[in-house]
């Protein structure tokens, strides 16, 4: 080996300890394993990149499909995003219940499980419930944008007729200065959305940011005192697709049908669909971090969802409590 490869080698080993060793420091400082630190700072890369095709790419490249708020992906799975987060944690738990986990083998431990899995999900949808839908009146999101000045203008008098007849018009809304519409700053984001009113000038923390990366974090927090590596994971998806491929060598035998394959598969390998979700989740957080929002509306809605997972999951390991800790 040449000298200058060896010193190469040498730099390259000494600054990947340095850094492993900074990366444990900063983990441990904060409560976290370093897989941890790994995926709660990809949202800032996820940010940062965001900012920096919107800045780099040509027009056409910026504004596509992704950025058309019909597109399916935005109206099928992130408008329905705590749903869908719901589906796949349940199906996950029923999966490592029934794959015989080494974690949760007794009946105990099978009821431990369940019971702090429903407290963190059930103080995880509160705060998804408090941020975007409700909060004692207006969901966080949209008092934000209202203590800031925000209003629901534009809204025209037909429209309103239609969804607030009556006392309930004068109740909530105003008439605007140009005497041709009305306004209104105690009404919901939604709300205003339906009228077609225009919900501007306020700072208008993003919904979309805190939703994925809330869902996000839930779900990898939630799942990942079950991982085992990505060997493994990627040994069992690569079996799978092998096995798909294959012609049974004994066309007399019955042979397994692909669908019950594919069971099979995501029986051994619950994470899988939880990876799914989460690369979805990642991409859609990508295009509205390109398209949607300033700087600070997302970054607000990047620090809600941190606290959520700060108050459940890293306050009590924080605390030395064990109660909702499993
Ligand atoms: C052991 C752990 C178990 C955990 C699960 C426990 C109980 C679940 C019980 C039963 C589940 C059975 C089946 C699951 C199926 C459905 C239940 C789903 C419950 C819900 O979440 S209903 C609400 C669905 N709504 C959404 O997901 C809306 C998401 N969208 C938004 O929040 C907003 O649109 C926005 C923030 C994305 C954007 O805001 P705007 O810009 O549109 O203003
Ligand atoms: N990844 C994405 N794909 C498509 N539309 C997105 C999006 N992220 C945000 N949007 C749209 O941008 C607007 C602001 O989103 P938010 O405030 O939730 O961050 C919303 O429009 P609508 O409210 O008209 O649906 C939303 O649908």
């Amino acid at each position: 080996m040449s000298s200058t490869v060896r010193n190469n080698d040498e730099l390259y080993n000494r600054h990947y300890n340095i850094l492993h060793t900074r990366m444990k420091q900063f983990s441990k400082s904060i409560g976290a394993t370093s897989g941890e630190v790994l995926f709660l700072g990809s949202f800032v890369l996820n940010f940062m990149l965001g900012k920096l095709i919107h800045v780099f790419s040509s027009q056409e490249a910026v504004y596509n499909y992704y950025n058309d708020k019909r597109n399916i992906l935005n109206q099928f799975f992130v408008k329905k995003g705590w749903a869908w987060t719901t589906v796949v944690i349940v199906v996950f738990y029923i999966l490592i219940l029934r794959s015989k986990h080494p974690k949760v083998q007794s009946q105990q431990e099978k009821i431990r499980l369940l019971r702090n899995g429903l407290i963190k999900y059930s103080i995880m949808t509160f705060w998804w419930v408090l941020f975007t839908q409700w909060c004692f009146g207006l969901p966080i999101m949209d008092k934000v944008f209202v203590w800031t000045g925000g209003k629901c203008q534009k809204v025209a008098e037909k429209e309103l007729l239609r969804h607030f007849p009556g006392a309930l018009k004068d109740k909530f809304f105003s008439p605007s200065s140009d005497g041709e519409s009305f306004e209104a700053s105690s009404i919901t984001s939604y709300t205003c959305r339906k009228l077609k009113g225009a919900w501007t000038g306020g700072h208008d923390p993003s919904g979309h940011v805190f939703l994925l990366v809330h869902s996000s974090l839930y779900l990898f927090l939630e799942t990942s005192q079950f991982w085992g590596s990505w060997p493994s994971f990627f040994g069992s998806a690569r079996n799978l697709c092998g096995k798909l491929r294959r012609v049974p060598a004994d066309q007399s035998a019955e042979p397994k049908s692909k669908l019950a394959q594919v069971v099979d598969f995501f029986h051994g390998t619950p994470h899988f669909i939880v990876f799914l979700l989460l690369s979805l989740w990642w991409f859609m957080l990508l295009m509205t971090n390109i398209y949607f929002h300033s700087l600070a509306e997302k970054l607000v809605g990047l620090l809600f969802a941190y606290a959520g997972a700060l108050l459940v999951y890293y306050l009590p390991r924080y605390l030395g409590s064990s109660r909702i800790s499993t």
